[in-house]
């Protein structure tokens, strides 16, 4: 037996009057057991379109089904045969999904899978081809390369060694290119890999350019304004208070400092400087967000097609905005997803705004614990995750995550808390920094990240612990508040039915990042056309992103799909499925035949 249940609504206009919507008659149940109800099928099209397109008996109310010969199983189950039928080989390669995704789904079944997304910083601990891969297996959805380190050559081939792997080895990591911004930070220590200040030695910062050897106890300073921008007495912090100074005096381009707290200086180390407990915003603040070498590495980066381009201390939306239309205008192959990352008190005052202008955003807590009280830090990130969840933009949580991990094989107890925090806050995404790009132990810590997500996901599905976050409406068209009501719709029926998968058919990414918002218990395949689109679903929580050629016809993409995945061996007959698609605007419950 089956059941189709079928809306057809009116929309042209979006007056009250012409839009009409029926109660079905026959219901999916809601109950929380799940009944599997093989070789059957309900389904629930809620179809926009022109009014001027529908007579007024196309757009008279429900279509039901009582019995499955005339109705869209015995298409689906004709049309499935009919693919079995054709050379099924040659048809399942016309499926791309990640070896990685893949092989879990073989093991350990569609609850198993991870829903958070991992990032590794890729640094010389972790560039070389065996290294990526290594990591690639490991989880490693996107690779991160920082434009303040390394040379453009060294971060082509990184990009050149992860496009190979992918696809050679059937990975889909994508790449996200973070910039430099204008940040102050210290020279290179004229080649030494690091420095030890000691308590109540003097050392000089300067933004004269030095020939290596550095005179001793000596940092060049990249911003010019250095000198004059500081004040005696004020209060010189590197990274954030690893180590501290005072200044003492002040000699033209020469800034005399006491080490105040000692510590070990590293190359590049980031530079603030506070007076009377405040953080100094003199010229410095003018800086412009996007340096003039962060434009030519943003020229290199749509040149090399990287997939996200993260923006370091944005303080504005228009910056973002003026970003976004510069690759609009340059990008060929779709555009390139812009992430603001949250790092300084402007970002914070800005927020809403900031991450309504981009496609997603990064809790960059480094600089942020740098600008802002360290206590203060966990709860801006609650916040930011929650508004990136409610907006809809997929949100990262980085730094010092795991930053024992560098010189350890094991981390603290304390940074496993902290990496299960973040995974029960549920933000899309964990990046490594240090502990991949630098640190002894790349493999071991992405070990770490991986298994607490899946540990921290799976208790919160056994609890049944699904967070009361409202999610406001975000729909700013009437065809995108059906995709919204449609998403949220489908997500707690596959709570309550406990259904195995959801599936959504998605040129753009847009719905599938509606069903990521939601955070269901089940996984979700998003089938795309796009390459790029594909790449860049990696970034969402829960998603599984597919690349498939399909149709606008949801009877044959449904068909198409069962019997690909099934010949690769990633569902099985009488799994239930919702499956979504933003082409013809439904929600469609099954098992697979
Ligand atoms: N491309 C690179 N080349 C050399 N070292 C790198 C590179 N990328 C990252 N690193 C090292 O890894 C550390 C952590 O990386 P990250 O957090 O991205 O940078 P930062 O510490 O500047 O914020 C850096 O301080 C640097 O020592
Ligand atoms: C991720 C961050 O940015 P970066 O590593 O580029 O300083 C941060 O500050 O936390
Ligand atoms: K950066
Ligand atoms: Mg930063």
């Amino acid at each position: 037996m089956s059941h189709a249940i079928n809306f057809f609504v009116s929309s042209s206009s979006h007056s009250p009057a012409t839009f009409k919507i029926s109660r079905p008659s026959v219901f999916v149940s809601t109950g929380s057991l799940r009944v599997p109800v093989k070789k059957s099928l309900r389904s629930l099209v809620v179809k926009a379109s022109a009014a001027s397109d529908l007579d007024e008996s196309q757009s008279s109310p429900v279509l039901v089904s009582e019995n499955g010969s005339g109705g869209v199983l015995s298409s689906v189950t004709k049309e499935y045969g009919r693919n079995n039928a054709v050379a099924p080989s040659a048809d399942s390669s016309s499926i791309e999904v990640d070896t990685v995704t893949e092989a879990e789904l073989k093991e350990n079944g569609f609850r198993s899978t991870r829903r958070t997304k991992l990032i590794c910083t890729i640094g010389p601990a972790s560039c070389g081809f065996e290294q990526l891969e290594a990591l690639a297996v490991e989880g490693m959805n996107v690779a991160r390369i920082n434009m303040c380190h390394g040379t453009r050559d060294w971060h082509r081939m990184v990009i050149e060694r992860v496009r190979r792997l992918n696809e050679e080895k059937g990975f889909a990591v994508a790449i996200m290119m973070d910039t430099e911004g204008s940040e102050i930070h210290m020279g290179d220590l004229g080649g030494a890999s690091s420095a030890k200040a000691e308590d109540g030695e003097i050392w000089n910062f300067t933004v004269r350019a030095f020939d290596p050897p550095l005179p001793e106890r000596t940092i060049t300073v990249n911003y010019d304004g250095f000198a004059e921008d500081v004040k005696v007495g004020d209060d010189l912090l590197v990274d954030g208070g690893m180590v501290r100074f005072e200044v003492i005096e002040k000699i033209g381009p020469d800034v005399k400092c006491l080490c105040t707290d000692p510590g070990l200086l590293l190359p590049r180390a980031n530079l603030t400087f506070w007076r009377d407990g405040k953080l100094v915003r003199e010229r410095n603040a003018m800086l412009p967000t996007i340096s003039s070498k962060d434009w030519l590495d943003i020229d290199f980066g749509i040149a090399e097609g990287v997939d996200f381009i993260a923006v370091s201390f944005v303080k504005s939306a228009e910056v973002i905005k003026h970003l976004k239309s510069y690759i609009k205008a340059r990008a060929r192959d779709g555009d390139i997803a812009v992430i603001a990352k949250i790092e300084s008190i402007d970002s914070l005052r800005n927020l809403e705004e900031i991450i309504q202008a981009s496609d997603g955003a990064m809790v960059a807590r480094g600089d942020l614990g740098a600008q802002i009280p360290l206590e203060q830090v966990p709860s801006e990130q609650q916040k930011i995750v929650q508004l990136c969840r409610q907006l809809n933009r997929p949100v990262i949580v980085a730094s010092q995550l795991l930053e024992s991990m560098i010189e350890y094989p094991i981390p603290t107890r304390a940074e496993v808390a902290d990496v299960s925090e973040a995974v029960r806050q549920r933000g899309d995404a964990l990046m490594l920094s240090g502990e991949s790009a630098m640190g002894q132990f790349p493999e071991k810590a992405l070990t770490v990240l991986r298994t607490v997500s899946l540990r921290i996901e799976r208790r919160w599905r056994e609890q049944k612990r699904r967070e009361v976050i409202e999610l406001p409406s975000i729909a700013s068209s009437f065809s995108d508040s059906i995709s919204e009501e449609i998403c949220n719709s489908a997500a707690k029926m596959a709570n309550n039915l406990e259904v195995d998968a959801l599936f959504v058919y998605t040129k753009n990414g847009h719905m599938a990042s509606l069903l990521s918002r939601c955070r269901p218990d089940c996984p979700i395949f998003a089938f795309t056309t796009a390459t790029s689109v594909r790449r860049r679903l990696n970034l969402q929580w829960g998603l599984m992103p597919f690349r498939l050629n399909y149709s606008d016809d949801m009877e044959s993409n449904l068909n198409k799909t069962f019997s690909l995945l099934k010949a690769r061996g990633m569902i099985k007959s009488g799994d239930l499925i919702i499956a979504v698609s933003d082409m013809l605007q439904s929600i469609q419950v099954m098992n697979v035949p």
